[in-house]
């Protein structure tokens, strides 16, 4: 099994001008709604038309388990990851409710749980395998099991019936391997990408930061494959793959926090023109992630100091899609206005 990353075109720049130019003669002064202007544009350009539609937003949260925990890189326990993903499945984890707000649908995607999970409503079984192994002693994933996970990640993205998808996350130790990964891809200086994650004392962070210390000492690998596999996770892996076969399938894809945005650096790297088909929705406060923003040349849409991730963030920018992609579609042009179009 071989993954292909797939070619994403630049967008036509013609196109891109003629949506500009749509937009400058809504009725409004140009430019006057900012940057939901340049959202509008985005969608348009990922749809290609000049009446996008946002209605169908899914988020994905996917899931798995980091052998790099047995380092202490979590303040909490491997066995938060099952329990969380069952929460997510009884509607009752923050992201359900922020998603329920926001009118996003939540499926939870089992890419490498230490558990067995039976079969359940919303539920995708996915598992490559039962958690990644210690990176600090050894690759975390062999290469078949990282290619697996980029092909499933695609499949799954791909078959989604939504226009707009969240990626997001849940995994204890997986700000570790982000931030691995943020080193080596963006790269960055490790101490520069090696924060809290869930929460640290500085005990905890000091425990962590040696962890990962060992685990960028053991390799070199600087190629986004190589350092998929060498730091994990199964589910990191899996969102790569969905940022990459949801683009490719034409849907906005929205990137959620600091880990979920490692893994669409990982992708990135991959296939470097899915950065216009991505859409940032939030900077975390976790320690790395505007860094990480900086070194992608993102522009995240909101700024509210969250740092869970599982996709809060992605669905809070759900109801911006909507708004944007109706501005472009149901606006009228100014030229109808000054005609008396809408004279009383
Ligand atoms: C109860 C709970 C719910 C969460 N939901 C998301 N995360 C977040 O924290 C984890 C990453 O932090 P670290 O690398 O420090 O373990 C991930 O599961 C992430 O989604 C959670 C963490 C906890 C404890
Ligand atoms: O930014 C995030 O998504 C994040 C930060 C800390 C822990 N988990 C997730």
């Amino acid at each position: 099994m071989t993954y292909q990353p797939p070619v994403l075109p630049p967008f036509d720049p013609a196109f891109a001008a003629r949506l500009r130019a749509r937009l400058d003669g809504l009725a409004k002064p140009p430019g006057s709604l900012g940057r939901l202007e340049d959202l509008a544009l985005q969608l348009a350009l990922i749809q290609g038309t000049e009446k996008p539609r946002i209605e169908r937003v899914t988020a994905f949260v996917f899931a798995g388990d980091h052998g790099l925990t047995a380092e202490g890189v979590s303040a909490y326990p491997s066995a938060v990851t099952t329990a969380m993903t069952a929460t997510f499945l009884a509607g009752r984890a923050s992201v359900n409710a922020l998603a329920a707000a926001c009118g996003v649908e939540v499926v939870v995607v089992d890419a490498g749980v230490d558990a067995d999970l039976p079969a359940h409503a919303g539920l995708i079984d996915a598992k490559i395998r039962r958690g990644s192994r210690n990176a600090a002693v050894e690759p975390a994933l062999t290469e078949a099991e990282v290619e697996a996970a980029l092909i499933r990640g695609s499949e799954i993205a791909a078959a989604s019936g939504a226009e707009a998808l969240v990626i997001g996350e849940m995994g204890i130790g997986n700000s570790a391997a982000a931030a691995l990964i943020m080193h080596r891809l963006a790269p960055a200086p490790l101490a520069d990408c090696v924060g809290a994650g869930a929460g640290h004392d500085s005990e905890g962070l000091a425990r962590k930061y040696a962890a990962l210390e060992r685990a960028a000492a053991r390799t070199s690998a600087t190629e986004p494959l190589a350092v998929l596999g060498e730091f994990g996770g199964l589910e990191i892996a899996m969102m790569a793959g969905a940022f990459l076969g949801g683009a490719a399938a034409g849907k906005a894809m929205v990137v959620d926090g600091f880990i979920s945005s490692a893994a669409a650096l990982a992708a990135l790297r991959l296939s470097p023109g899915l950065s216009e088909r991505l859409i940032f929705a939030h900077v975390s406060a976790e320690r790395g992630h505007a860094g990480m923003m900086a070194a992608i040349g993102a522009r995240p849409l909101l700024d509210l100091s969250m740092r869970l991730g599982e996709g809060s963030g992605g669905a809070l920018a759900a109801p911006l899609l909507r708004a944007a992609a109706r501005l472009m579609s149901e606006t009228a042009a100014l030229e109808e206005v000054l005609a008396g179009r809408f004279a009383l």
